[in-house]
């Protein structure tokens, strides 16, 4: 498990095919928290869970398999790709962002990128079937960083990007037309899971939850 708090932006050293599956080497600066990473250990890339299968001097490398491909963006990752890297949390850790499992939901595409002042807006296209797990304020992953969702539209949201993980992140370099990995926070799941029909919970459509029904219902 992850909080979304990037901790470095390492460089894809090596793209190698295997086994229908990618053998991905990753570099990051000697002298940090990375250096200690050890063989099994789980560490997200832009977002997406891998295990740690081989190390060297300033290196690891994963195994990306097919269903983390079809799912995620590293199928696109070449020599030289910028990408966020977080290693899991100890119990101990501060949750400075919320609680990130690393299992990329989807693909979203970035629709526009708006400069405001100091902060940047960028809206995000994703598909339909996630609206019940998004809520305005609420958490969202993008490309493994932890952001608040500041604005609801169409099947898109808004983050606005401050500078420090403007600075930090892989995300000054989206673009419109950029493909990132989403990651929609675990509560809206579990919420939406126990409001579906056949749940046994509620008939309740998602979009019709009210104050007074949370209330009837022990929450
Ligand atoms: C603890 C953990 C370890 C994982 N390790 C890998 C891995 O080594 N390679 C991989 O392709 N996917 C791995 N996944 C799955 C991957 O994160 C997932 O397919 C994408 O995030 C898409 O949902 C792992 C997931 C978890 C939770
Ligand atoms: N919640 C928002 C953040 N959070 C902080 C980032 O997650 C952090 O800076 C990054 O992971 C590097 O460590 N940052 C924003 O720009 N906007 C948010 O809404």
């Amino acid at each position: 498990m992850f909080t979304g708090i990037v901790k470095t932006i390492g460089s894809v050293s090596g793209v190698n095919r295997r086994n229908g599956g990618l053998r991905l080497r990753v570099h990051y600066a000697e002298k940090n928290e990375f250096s200690a990473l050890a063989i099994d250990e789980s560490v997200s890339v832009n977002g997406a869970c891998q295990t740690v299968v081989a190390v060297g001097e300033g290196w690891f490398e994963v195994d990306t398999v097919e269903e983390t491909l079809a799912k995620t963006t590293l199928g696109s990752l070449s020599s030289g790709s910028a990408v966020n890297l977080e290693r899991a949390i100890r119990p101990i850790d501060r949750l400075g962002g919320h609680f990130v499992l690393g299992h990329v939901d989807c693909v979203g595409e970035v629709n526009d990128v708006r400069e405001l002042g100091a902060s940047r807006e960028i809206w995000i296209g994703y598909p339909r079937e996630f609206d019940p797990f998004i809520v305005s304020a609420g958490s969202i992953t993008i490309d493994g960083i932890s952001l608040t969702v500041a604005r609801l539209g169409e099947a898109s949201f808004a983050v606005a990007i401050i500078p420090f993980t403007f600075l930090h992140t892989t995300i000054n370099a989206l673009l419109s037309g950029s493909r990132v990995n989403l990651e929609f926070d675990i509560l809206g799941k579990y919420v939406a899971r126990q409001l579906s029909p056949g749940s046994g919970v509620s008939s309740a459509p998602v979009s019709r939850i009210s104050v007074e029904w949370l209330t009837q219902n022990g929450f």
